[in-house]
């Protein structure tokens, strides 16, 4: 099986990652600008996983402006070739490990209820940092227009206890 590699994003990766995203099935689907706009500039905490030459995984992140210590996870996006193999956790672990997320606390991400992979991969990752997971609603489901969208989760993974 070849290698996956795991990196930055450019720019010239968007419309891949927006591919991949919609194609997953469960995420929401942002216009392909704002995967441009991430690539370009948020880059330092977004990560992409490439195999012959397809972006197979993608999570994206940013410090939240009103709490530096906390890095806020946007989004996970996984290709169905690679489930079940880590590669959510692996995207993860090499976020937290960029010199941009050097000192951060907290991990923050939202999760629908029916969402259970992603549930056990926040769970797994507090875990294997021997540390918390608390959950609180971020987003009930009425404040989503149209009545189709889940209420999203608050996991807040933390603290940190060692440079991560
Ligand atoms: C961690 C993660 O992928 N959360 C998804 C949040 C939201 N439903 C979205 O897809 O952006």
């Amino acid at each position: 099986m070849n290698k996956v590699v795991l990196r930055q994003p450019q720019v010239a990766d968007g419309t891949s990652i927006w591919h991949l995203v919609r194609d997953t099935g469960v995420l929401d689907v942002n216009s392909p600008y704002s995967y441009l706009m991430l690539c370009k500039f948020f880059s330092d905490t977004c990560v992409v996983a490439e195999q012959e030459g397809q972006i197979v995984g993608f999570v994206s992140a940013f410090r939240l402006p009103a709490d530096q210590q906390t890095l806020f996870v946007w989004q996970v996006a996984v290709a169905e070739s690679q489930r079940g193999k880590g590669l959510g956790k692996a995207l993860l672990k090499a976020l937290i490990r960029r010199e941009a997320c050097k000192n951060v606390r907290y991990l923050e991400a939202t999760v629908s209820p029916s969402n259970l992979s992603s549930e056990a991969l926040f769970r797994g990752f507090a875990r294997d940092f021997a540390t918390r997971c608390e959950v609180s609603e971020c987003f009930p489901a009425h404040l989503f227009p149209g009545g189709n969208h889940e209420s999203e989760m608050t996991f807040r993974i933390g603290p940190f206890r060692y440079q991560t």
